[in-house]
């Protein structure tokens, strides 16, 4: 049996995700590969009630640490149950968000300590990292515009313009570091035009 791939969606708010996520999900289906389409946080049921807790607006404020530890919470649970099987599976897993998420918000948005998000990574992941990134992206005010039409915002969508700009440059720097894993794509670009630079990378993927 081929071993399964693991694929990951990154980029900050609005740039287009879940659209493009639809995209690979049908382009793999079309090839007939067995396939996962999961989210982070989320994924499991506990997982995505970490997920509300995460999101909702509430009086209480959530402070930083437990930010970053209910998110490896719910990273846990989501290895556990439901990637780890299907890569053993051999099917490929493509998830909406994952480990580069957290450098990004946790790490640059908060300046939380890059080693303990290090640390945490190895304690909860061991040696599982994505085979494949896919960082969308896209200026900031693009991608809040788009996720403004969609509706409320959650308590991450309300943070302030910097911490969205430290959020970028964090995707493009770590991007930067691994071009071999990282494809960065323009998602200001038309939505075809998105989906043909996707599709050429997939294609390279399932060549190989
Ligand atoms: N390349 C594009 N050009 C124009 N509009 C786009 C493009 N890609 C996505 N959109 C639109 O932008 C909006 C946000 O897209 P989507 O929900 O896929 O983003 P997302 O990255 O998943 O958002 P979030 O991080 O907030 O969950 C949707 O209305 C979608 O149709
Ligand atoms: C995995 C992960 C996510 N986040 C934040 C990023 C987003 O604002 C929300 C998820 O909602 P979306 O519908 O995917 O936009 O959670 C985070 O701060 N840290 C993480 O590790």
């Amino acid at each position: 049996m081929k071993p399964g791939r693991f694929i990951t969606l990154e980029g900050g708010e609005g740039v287009g995700k879940s659209t493009n996520l639809q995209f690979i999900r049908q382009c793999l289906a079309e090839r007939d590969i067995p396939l996962l389409v999961t989210r982070e946080p989320g994924g499991t049921p506990i997982a995505e009630k970490i997920r509300a807790i995460l999101l909702e607006r509430s009086d209480e404020a959530l402070s930083e640490q437990a930010e970053l530890l209910l998110v490896f919470a719910a990273r846990a649970q989501h290895i556990r149950h439901v990637i780890e099987p299907a890569l053993l599976r051999g099917e490929w897993v493509v998830c909406d968000r994952f480990t580069d998420a957290t450098y990004a918000y946790q790490g640059a948005g908060r300046n939380m300590d890059l080693a303990t998000i290090a640390w945490l990574e190895r304690t909860v992941q061991g040696g599982l990292r994505p085979d494949l990134t896919f960082v969308l992206d896209a200026p900031v005010a693009t991608g809040l515009q788009r996720a403004k039409r969609r509706g409320e915002l959650d308590r991450f969508e309300t943070e302030q313009l910097d911490f969205f700009e430290r959020i970028r440059q964090s995707y493009l720097h770590r991007a930067a570091g691994d071009p071999a894993r990282y494809k960065v794509i323009d998602a200001a670009l038309p939505l075809p035009q998105v989906q043909a630079r996707l599709l050429a990378e997939l294609e390279t993927l399932w060549a190989n």
